[in-house]
């Protein structure tokens, strides 16, 4: 590769990427018709499920609202999905918002005054929620009751307002960043596993039926292998596979056509993109594998900072292709091997002796 292409186009934010695990526009369209109606349909993630199926059965037997449930994982792992399914089996109507809409109590005593009996609110990023408006969320949910203030100054007065039982769904990527009082007013909290491939597989197929796309086994466990353990890349690759697939063969998705298609649009057979192997080949071929400086790392690869730490690294660390030490950015074992390169012998900051690349693409 080369490496003055990755400096010139590589995307700088996580939205910008194929391989993005934040839902872009086109996802945002598509979502609705790929999002599983229930608990059944609902692939993966079998502890969450089974937990949740009884948490909502045990409620619809007493005939009450169920009980606020807090979602936690990374992004694209099925969370708002989940809130819709919570919403449709306890047949209640849903409202949708977000923290960061969320900047005032105001905004929110209006959204919690209006709600129906046992509707359920769906609050994403839940961490975001200003401070003000999240004192009022915990007593909302305790006791179903907010404290709306009228005037300014001395002269306001707090007017109690009662509000119908609601099922709140809050969902975070960083649960350890929701302070313990709110943490504990849920009831259920599920955290969300990146999926195994062969879950990634099933909701391939799936989408793959929904989408009226033709694909084999071997087609939906290629694309699997490389969405990083997250549904909604699994979507996203197997849209532009498709594309592909139109475009250059008879629409019908194999192993062929999607490792030819994944090689246009540069992700590899593990699901890395040019900025990840961009951020790894310096470290290995100008590095010697680190330690390096992350401000280094960055310059070489001709990005920023930020971008390197917040958009590269977290795969690759999850990946255990590269570690973060105290020295520096550190390449593992695995990074070598997958680069298709040779660590060098001698002590670690001199340069690679690098042999022949491999084929990352799986051809
Ligand atoms: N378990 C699953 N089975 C099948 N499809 C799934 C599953 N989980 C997620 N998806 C699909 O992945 C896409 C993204 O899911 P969703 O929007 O629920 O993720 P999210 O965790 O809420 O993401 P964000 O944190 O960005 O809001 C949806 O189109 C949905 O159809």
């Amino acid at each position: 590769m080369n490496r003055d292409d990755t400096t010139d186009e590589a995307p700088d934010t996580e939205a910008d990427r194929l391989v993005g695990a934040s839902a872009d526009r086109e996802d945002q369209a598509v979502e609705a018709a790929l999002r599983p109606k229930d608990l059944d349909e609902f692939i993966g993630q079998e502890k969450v499920r089974e937990q949740l199926d009884l948490v909502l059965r045990a409620a619809r037997a007493r005939g009450a609202t169920a009980d606020h449930v807090l979602l936690s994982g990374a992004p694209g792992l099925g969370k708002t999905t989940l809130s819709m399914i919570i919403a449709a089996e306890m047949e209640a109507p849903i409202r949708i918002t977000s923290g960061p809409a969320i900047q005032h109590a105001g905004d929110l005593a209006s959204i919690l005054s209006s709600l129906q009996e046992g509707e359920v609110l769906f609050l994403d990023e839940i961490h975001r929620m200003s401070r003000p408006a999240e004192e009022m969320l915990y007593m909302a949910m305790e006791d179903f009751r907010v404290d709306v203030i009228v005037g300014k100054g001395p002269g306001a007065t707090a007017i109690p307002l009662e509000l119908p039982p609601f099922t709140l769904v809050g969902a975070t990527t960083r649960a350890g960043l929701l302070p313990p009082p709110l943490r504990d007013r849920f009831g259920f909290t599920a955290h969300m596993e990146f999926y195994e491939p062969a879950e990634l597989e099933r909701v391939v197929h799936r989408s793959a039926g929904l989408l009226d796309v033709e694909i084999d086994t071997a087609g939906a466990a290629e694309i699997a292998g490389r969405s990083r353990g997250t549904p909604r890349i699994a979507n996203r690759l197997l849209r532009r596979v498709r594309d592909y697939a139109q475009v250059k063969a008879d629409g019908v998705i194999d192993r062929e056509i999607a490792r030819a298609a994944l090689r246009v649009y540069e992700v590899d057979a593990r699901g890395l993109d040019r900025l990840d192997r961009g951020v790894l080949e310096a470290l290995l071929k100008l590095f010697g594998g680190g330690p390096v400086g992350l401000s280094t790392l960055a310059v070489a690869v001709g990005e920023e900072r930020e971008t390197v730490e917040e958009v590269a690294e977290p795969f690759l660390v999850r990946e255990g292709l590269l570690a973060r030490t105290p020295r520096g950015r550190v390449a593992t074992p695995a990074a070598w091997a997958h680069l298709g390169l040779t660590a060098p012998e001698r002590a670690p900051g001199g340069f690679a002796g690098g042999i022949g690349q491999q084929d990352l693409f799986g051809a």
